[in-house]
């Protein structure tokens, strides 16, 4: 079975135009099929303050009203994933932007109004993985950004952690899956605020002991939530850490497994 990298990047390294352009450069050279996934959630809760839009998460997913939506549309699948696109191209990575909508890769379903009314945010109901084979098979590079679609015209937000777990687990049949998700701490740290405490390995097991002990909170729940998932549904690699672990086995990271 052929090797796929997934590959997802947050907010931090977005931000951040010398990481951006390090880790593009990484990215760029890697020689087997890949996908990018990228966030962009700081940068557009900058954008709704600036514009005074109220920004409410909850859980680690945004409140997505009709004019946050439409700033969030301008902001992942324009601004961010278009730039991100041209300096691939510098790097001689053929790559294309995509928006779940796009293909008709991913649907979503508009997530029920009860308990919490999330406004346009959607669940991934549908990972379309046809169109995309036909690029990988080509040498292109799809670069994903968090809209989905419901297949009735409606764009929704959807978490950028989710998009990659959903993807990886929609391409575990067909290749030997692997799923990075990349951000600015070394990996999982069982203390926050010390870049040396990497907890090597979490286990579908000791995962729920970490949640108890309140060692993973805020962003990293949903984060690991996602990798669980994704283990379970046959992704045969999940790791979380700094890009570095990209090319450097050696390099302290987070590996998920069964
Ligand atoms: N145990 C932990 N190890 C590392 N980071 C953690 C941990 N618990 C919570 N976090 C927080 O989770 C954040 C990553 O989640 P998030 O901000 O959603 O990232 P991204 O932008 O990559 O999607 C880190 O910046 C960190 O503040
Ligand atoms: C529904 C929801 O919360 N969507 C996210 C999508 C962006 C994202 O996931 O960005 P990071 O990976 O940089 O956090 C949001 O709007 O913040």
């Amino acid at each position: 079975m052929k090797t796929l990298k997934i590959i997802k990047i947050g907010g931090n390294i977005i931000d951040n135009e010398a990481a951006l352009s390090s880790f593009l450069e990484v990215f760029a050279t890697i020689n087997s099929p890949k996908i990018l996934i990228h966030g962009g959630g700081k940068l557009a809760t900058q954008l709704a303050n600036q514009l005074g839009l109220e920004v409410k998460m909850i859980d680690g997913r945004r409140i997505t009203d009709k004019a946050t939506l439409d700033l969030i549309t301008m902001v992942y699948a324009g601004k961010i994933n278009k730039n991100i696109v041209a300096e691939l191209q510098s790097k001689n990575c053929n790559a294309i932007g995509f928006s779940g909508a796009d293909g008709n890769t991913i649907i979503s379903k508009k997530r029920p109004v009860k308990p919490i009314d999330f406004g346009f945010v959607g669940d991934v109901k549908k990972v379309n993985i046809e169109t995309l084979q036909v690029l990988l098979e080509h040498k292109v590079t799809p670069v994903f950004c968090a809209l989905t679609h419901d297949k009735k015209g409606q764009l929704l937000n959807t978490n950028a952690d989710t998009i990659a777990s959903e993807l990886a687990i929609g391409f575990a049949k067909y290749y030997q899956t692997e799923l990075y998700y990349c951000f600015e701490k070394n990996g999982v740290l069982r203390d926050v605020s010390d870049e040396n405490s990497v907890i090597r390995e979490i286990t579908t097991q000791s995962y729920q002991n970490l949640i108890d002990d309140k060692v993973i909170v805020d962003g990293m729940l949903p984060k690991l939530n996602n990798c669980v998932h994704a283990i379970e549904k046959n992704v045969y690699k999940v790791c979380i850490g700094k890009p570095e672990m990209l090319y450097d086995d050696k390099a302290n990271f987070t590996t998920i497994t069964k």
